[in-house]
């Protein structure tokens, strides 16, 4: 096991799920294959909820961003003539959402909805949040030790208080101070950093970045935050220059606080 010296002005541990806390297995296994089966049913459901009328919207939004991309699916406009028209909306929402995830983006638009949907799959006790076993001691521990621990995640903060409220470990919600999603900002830009360290209320240098994604850990750094490269199972392999670039970890128990004894 290796030892990962915490820099001493780091205030804030900011942590990436998938790949990070929770194995990317869960996430691609259990998660998207219940919006992918179940996103038609929950649309001709809760269609006539604003909730649900806010998540279309946003993602025609998108699709109309997206019209210039190989394979995009546009989303029309509802004109109100009749039950045969609101299937063929309703189809289309279903195929712009399962090609959005054929490519795995992380849009608002979809998050959003995703979020939504698994509300039911929680509550009804038919998915748990998946959490490496080492997660929960070490954040108690980083806690005890004065640090402050914050989510940063393309999952909706609705879809991560889902996954930590209704955790393997049961409800583990006290142990963050806060979250953030993609409202902030993409995780693979800079900007997305600084933003989350004014929110806390810190520099960007007070802040740890935990995550399994180059890209988002160069962006981070960029920004002047420091970062660690998690190292899961299941997890995309890195690069030899990967490697001996980042610090990398394999266990949250890796991280040394310089006041830990
Ligand atoms: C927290 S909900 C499931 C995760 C998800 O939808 C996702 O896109 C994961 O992204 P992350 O930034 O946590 O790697
Ligand atoms: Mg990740």
């Amino acid at each position: 096991m290796g030892v990962l010296p915490v820099p001493a002005e780091v205030r804030a541990i900011l942590l990436d799920i998938e790949g990070t806390t929770t194995p990317i297995a869960f996430v691609q296994e259990t998660l998207f294959p219940y919006i992918k089966d179940n996103v038609k049913e929950y649309l001709r459901t809760h269609w006539e909820e604003e909730e649900c009328q806010r998540d279309v919207g946003l993602l025609r939004k998108q699709a109309q961003e997206d019209s210039s991309l190989d394979g995009a699916v546009p989303i029309p406009l509802e004109t109100g003539s009749g039950e045969e028209e609101l299937e063929q909306v309703i189809q289309a929402v279903v195929d712009n959402v399962h090609w959005q995830m054929s490519l795995d983006r992380k849009t608002t638009a979809l998050k959003q909805l995703q979020g939504h949907m698994w509300r039911a799959a929680y509550a009804t006790g038919h998915v748990k949040g998946e959490i490496f076993e080492d997660v929960v001691p070490a954040i108690r521990k980083w806690r005890e030790a004065g640090m402050k621990v914050y989510i940063y995640s393309s999952g909706s903060i609705e879809a991560q208080k889902l996954l930590f409220g209704y955790s393997t470990e049961g409800d583990i919600l006290e142990l963050f101070d806060g979250h953030f999603d993609t409202k902030i900002g993409p995780k693979v830009e800079s900007e997305s950093y600084r933003r989350i360290a004014a929110s806390i209320g810190c520099a960007t240098n007070n802040i740890l970045f935990l995550t399994d994604v180059p890209r988002e850990a160069n962006a981070a750094e960029e920004a002047d935050t420091h970062v660690a490269v998690v190292i899961r199972p299941g997890n995309a392999g890195l690069t030899d220059d990967e490697k001996s670039y980042y610090s990398l970890i394999s266990s949250f128990t890796e991280l040394f606080l310089p006041s830990s004894t």
